[in-house]
């Protein structure tokens, strides 16, 4: 059942406790009700019922930042973009950010994973054997206009009985055939791939979105929790912030024991607590999962002891190894009055769209509007040395282009008049690390969150072939007539130098942290913060599971590694307590 109090709970004790009703929260709690296991999930947000925007692809875009269903939050200043903060929205409503995000589903490279079992020592995260669980988590459904997608997708390599609906993109824009006639024109360039989710992402394929054919955004709320919510043995609490997760005393093999969950609704209203019976799951996402770890005590015992907080396991990784994907709008001025530019500025005909995405969940507003993507490695010539190349393996890109038929930016105001395309440029194999430390011992302060986005020079480097890698896309002769010049900051950069000056002033970030509780080797002394089965070092009776959890950021948008992460510890936890 569904409640908005802790004062309502009907117990004190439940087999699990999840925090975080968010992407990965929900798998665990929908697969341990599968199982005679009693559990209990706590949101800090809000219910993801009613909220509209949440529904319509098209309007994801609208809930973030400073919403009614996100985290507030504002990065430190960010040395490698010429000291700006940038909005840093996570979700905080059920679903979490799975609720609030772009919809765009891939699930990185086979390399990536690979990496992830190497570093690890676990074969159970390899490509190999994650695979499965990456089909476990989805279903392969029908575009909303249901065209024939024969040639864009390769249906043998996806699930089809999973609870996540994933689907092409249902609204055609006039940017489409121009980028698959570039990948004939340009073959070694910009290689056609059918399917980048079949472990070998790199060249220029369709994009796949976390929506289903009813035009409707599939998250972990609608597609996990919804269905389980009728279970006896789930109660969910929303509304209620998780203020510190502590002991009630005994150690178990020698470890202190983490038991006990507590919880406020407001920084002044009263503290509840509960206990788990068997385990407690941090699903708090990559920000405030490391913020939690703190708070209760976990982490570097040094910035504990500065707020306050007596350490109970010295734990120096956690908050460390934060990583997140360097964003870059480069927008070009355009020959047409069909951009994204023309629903925006006209009432008439969003609400035209949107009484069509009504009526039966067709048209533009069921399509979040990135129907293609480009994965790229640089050139030969201009590879980094090994020692600075972070991506995962030869088939994992270090680049990624995102092409949109309108102006996207998160740094700046869609301009009033002109029509835009904007290839955006993306890091997705960064070597910049940042961290997430505390700001205070009050658990309803924001945490110190550093990004660390461009402060390596390789990366500028990369961000800097990205966009000279966009300028070859547009040589392509699909584009001319359409595509008219750069936009003035963009063409006034006429040299590599003048290219990384002005990527630093206009990057932020495409929303992926990533690593800041990062699993590891077993028995590991250091290094990192979980063991490979995603147990917390140090202490008894937590686990971590979201996004927090990744060794090295994957090579793409990451919310199918969530869920596929969310999928095998759910089978790891089943193991370990049936
Ligand atoms: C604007 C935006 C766009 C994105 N676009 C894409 C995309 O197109 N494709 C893609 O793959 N990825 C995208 N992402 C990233 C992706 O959504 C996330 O990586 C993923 O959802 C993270 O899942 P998680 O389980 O780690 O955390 P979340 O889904 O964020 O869940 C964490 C949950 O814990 C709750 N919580 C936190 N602290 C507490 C507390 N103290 N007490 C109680 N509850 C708490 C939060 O409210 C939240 O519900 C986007 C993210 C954002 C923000």
């Amino acid at each position: 059942a569904l409640y908005t109090d802790p004062a309502q709970l009907p117990r004190s004790e439940y087999d699990f406790i999840v925090v975080g009703a968010g992407t990965a929260g929900n798998v665990i709690a929908s697969r341990l009700t599968e199982e005679q296991f009693s559990v209990l999930v706590i949101e800090a947000g809000i219910s993801n019922e009613g909220i509209i925007a949440t529904e319509v692809p098209f309007l994801g875009a609208t809930l973030s930042p400073n919403t009614s269903v996100t985290w507030n939050y504002t990065s430190t200043p960010q040395a490698g973009l010429n000291g700006r903060t940038i909005p840093y929205p996570r979700g905080r409503v059920l679903g979490g950010s799975s609720t609030i995000n772009f919809e765009i589903w891939t699930r990185s490279s086979r390399d990536d994973w690979d990496r992830f079992a190497d570093f690890t020592g676990d074969e159970g995260w390899s490509w190999a054997s994650i695979l499965p669980y990456m089909k476990k988590s989805e279903s392969l459904v029908a575009s909303t206009d249901r065209h024939n997608t024969t040639g864009e997708v390769d249906p043998s390599v996806h699930g089809h009985t999973g609870p996540i609906q994933v689907s092409l993109g249902g609204f055609p824009t006039e940017i489409d055939q121009r980028i698959i006639d570039t990948t004939e024109q340009f073959p070694q360039e910009f290689p056609f791939n059918l399917d980048m989710n079949s472990g070998t992402p790199l060249g220029v394929g369709w994009t796949q979105d976390s929506i289903g054919t009813d035009g409707h955004r599939s998250s972990s709320a609608t597609a996990y929790l919804e269905p389980a919510l009728n279970r006896s043995n789930l109660d969910v609490l929303i509304t209620t912030t998780v203020t510190k997760l502590a002991t009630s005393g005994a150690k178990v093999n020698g470890l202190p024991h983490f038991d006990i969950v507590e919880m406020a609704q407001s920084p002044t209203s009263k503290t509840f607590s509960v206990r788990a019976a068997n385990e407690i799951i941090l699903s708090a996402g990559a920000t405030n999962t490391p913020q939690l770890l703190l708070l209760s005590g976990i982490g570097p015992a040094a910035q504990l002891r500065a707020h306050g907080i007596t350490p109970v396991v010295d734990a120096p990784d956690v908050g460390q190894h934060l990583a997140d994907h360097p964003f870059l709008g480069n927008h070009f001025f355009v020959n047409s009055t069909d951009t994204l530019e023309a629903v925006a500025r006209n009432a008439t005909l969003a609400g035209a769209d949107l009484a069509q995405w009504e009526a039966d969940g067709t048209g533009k507003f069921s399509d979040p509007g990135a129907n293609q993507i480009v994965w790229l490695r640089l050139p030969q010539s201009e590879q980094p040395p090994p020692a600075l190349d972070a991506a995962a393996g030869p088939v994992a890109p270090q680049m990624e282009i995102l092409p949109v038929d309108g102006f996207v930016s998160f740094v700046e105001a869609t301009p009033a008049t002109g029509f835009f395309l904007t290839l955006a440029s993306i890091v997705v194999s960064p070597l910049s690390r940042g961290s997430i430390t505390l700001a205070s011992a009050d658990p309803f302060t924001a945490p110190l969150i550093d990004p660390g986005l461009l402060s390596s020079p390789t990366d500028v480097s990369v961000m800097v072939a990205a966009i000279k890698a966009g300028f070859a896309l547009l040589s392509a002769s699909a584009w001319d007539g359409f595509v008219l010049s750069p936009t003035p900051d963009l063409a006034g950069a006429t040299s590599d130098a003048a290219l990384a000056a002005y990527a630093r002033n206009s990057t932020s970030t495409v929303f992926h942290p990533v690593g800041s509780a990062r699993m590891g080797p077993a028995n590991a002394s250091s290094g990192s913060v979980l063991s490979p089965r995603l147990l917390v070092n140090g202490a008894s009776g937590l686990r971590v599971v979201d996004a927090s959890v990744f060794p090295f950021i994957p090579a793409g948008h990451p919310q199918a590694a969530v869920y596929a992460v969310a999928e095998r510890a759910a089978d790891l936890i089943k193991a370990a307590w049936k």
